[in-house]
């Protein structure tokens, strides 16, 4: 949470020419409801649920020419993985758990944070996740003491560097 996903994505795909999705807000627009209260009518394990059909419904369409940004729980299920390694070039933004509380601090949209300790609660998520973002992703870009440009600019040059390494592998 608060890596920069849907701020970096929006970005890159400007820059690409393609569509850009994220995919709280697709989760939100076909509930009709947004995520706090998806987490207090349904749960974790609701949201989650929905997290996963709307990932499925996305990746049945041209993929592309879309750049996605996730929510941050997205690599929690097997299913979504496996989506994710089939049908997407993957990149994890990292960023230390010091920038990720700096950086959501500043909004109370996120129900996981809602905690007495967000801290604590984004290490323990970071320890989890950490491994399952490698697992899944293409490319790893580090993000922490990076503006929002620079990162989008980083992404794009490592984007442009493997497809130019899988051109001249084939
Ligand atoms: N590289 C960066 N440097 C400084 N601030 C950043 C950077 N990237 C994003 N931010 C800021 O951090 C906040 C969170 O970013 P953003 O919403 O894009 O994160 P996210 O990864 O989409 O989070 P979530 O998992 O909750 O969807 C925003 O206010 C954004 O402007
Ligand atoms: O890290 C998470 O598990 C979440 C991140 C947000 O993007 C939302 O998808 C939701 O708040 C859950
Ligand atoms: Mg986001």
């Amino acid at each position: 949470m608060g890596a920069g996903k849907t701020t970096i994505g929006r970005l890159i795909s400007q820059s690409m020419g393609k569509e850009f999705y994220d995919l709280d807000k697709v989760i939100e627009d076909n509930a009709g409801a947004d995520i706090p209260w998806i987490f207090e009518r349904e749960g974790e394990e609701g949201f989650r649920k929905r997290e996963t059909q709307a990932l499925s419904n996305m990746v049945q369409s041209d993929t592309h020419n879309t750049v996605l940004a996730t929510g941050g729980g997205i690599v929690m299920r097997p299913e979504n993985r496996d989506i994710l390694q089939q049908d997407g070039l993957v990149v994890y933004l990292y960023a230390s758990v010091a920038q990720q509380l700096y950086r959501t601090s500043k909004s109370s949209h996120r129900p996981l944070l809602q905690t007495g300790d967000p801290k604590a609660t984004l290490k323990k998520l970071f320890e989890v996740r950490d491994p399952l973002y490698r697992e899944v992703a293409t490319l790893v870009i580090e993000t922490d003491a990076r503006h929002p440009k620079a990162v989008a600019n980083k992404v794009l040059d490592a984007i442009k560097r493997y497809l130019t390494s899988e051109d001249n592998q084939s």
